[in-house]
């Protein structure tokens, strides 16, 4: 594997965010496109985590990979969800690494979140908050407790930026599933 390059990280801050616990936060504003993070995955393979990962904190932190799931070092498990989100990723298979890089301008102060895909295991924070800028107040959400979450972070090309060739091994990746 050649060396690879870090960034510079001075401006970017772990938060509390408030009931979405700690988050990433900007000091500065960043233009889109902007690579952010390389986090270094571990992997666990899918029989390890399939029976002891999944019953484990772990299971808020990782990401679908090639031959089981992957916590990500770093940044990468700090990242919490939108729906809108202004950060996107591309697992490196090759490396272990996931590369992390703004999808829009990002202004000083912004939360910076990616998407963790539609089937999420807690109640959204920023639904909550929705309903409550529009009066309606926070009705039940549903939330069914802890499930097997081995649909987080689906591979899809929203979640992942196109343009190195990257996609057309996630494609194959999602035809194993
Ligand atoms: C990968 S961790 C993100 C970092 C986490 N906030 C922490 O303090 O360690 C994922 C967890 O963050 C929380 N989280 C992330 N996005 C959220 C959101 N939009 N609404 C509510 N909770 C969220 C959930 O508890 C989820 O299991």
């Amino acid at each position: 594997m050649d060396p690879i390059r870090l960034f510079d990280q001075s401006s970017l801050t772990i938060q509390d965010c408030g009931a979405k616990g700690r988050g990433v936060v900007t000091s500065v504003p960043i233009p889109a496109r902007t690579i952010i993070d390389l986090s270094p995955i571990l992997l666990f393979p899918t029989e390890e985590y399939t029976n002891h990962g999944q019953f484990t904190q772990l299971d808020h932190y990782t990401y679908r990979w090639l031959g089981g799931m992957a916590l990500a070092f770093g940044l990468g498990s700090m990242f919490n969800h939108s729906k809108y989100p202004n950060v996107g990723f591309q697992r490196d298979f090759e490396n272990k690494m996931i590369r992390y890089s703004t999808l829009r301008d990002v202004a000083a102060g912004e939360e910076l979140c990616i998407s963790y895909g539609s089937n999420l295991w807690f109640p959204d924070m920023e639904d909550e908050e929705e309903a409550a800028r529009e009066g309606g107040g926070q009705e039940d959400s549903g939330y069914q407790g802890s499930g097997f979450r081995l649909l987080r972070s689906e591979f899809s090309e929203s979640e992942d930026e196109t343009g190195d060739g990257f996609l057309s091994r996630l494609q194959i990746d999602t035809d194993e599933d």
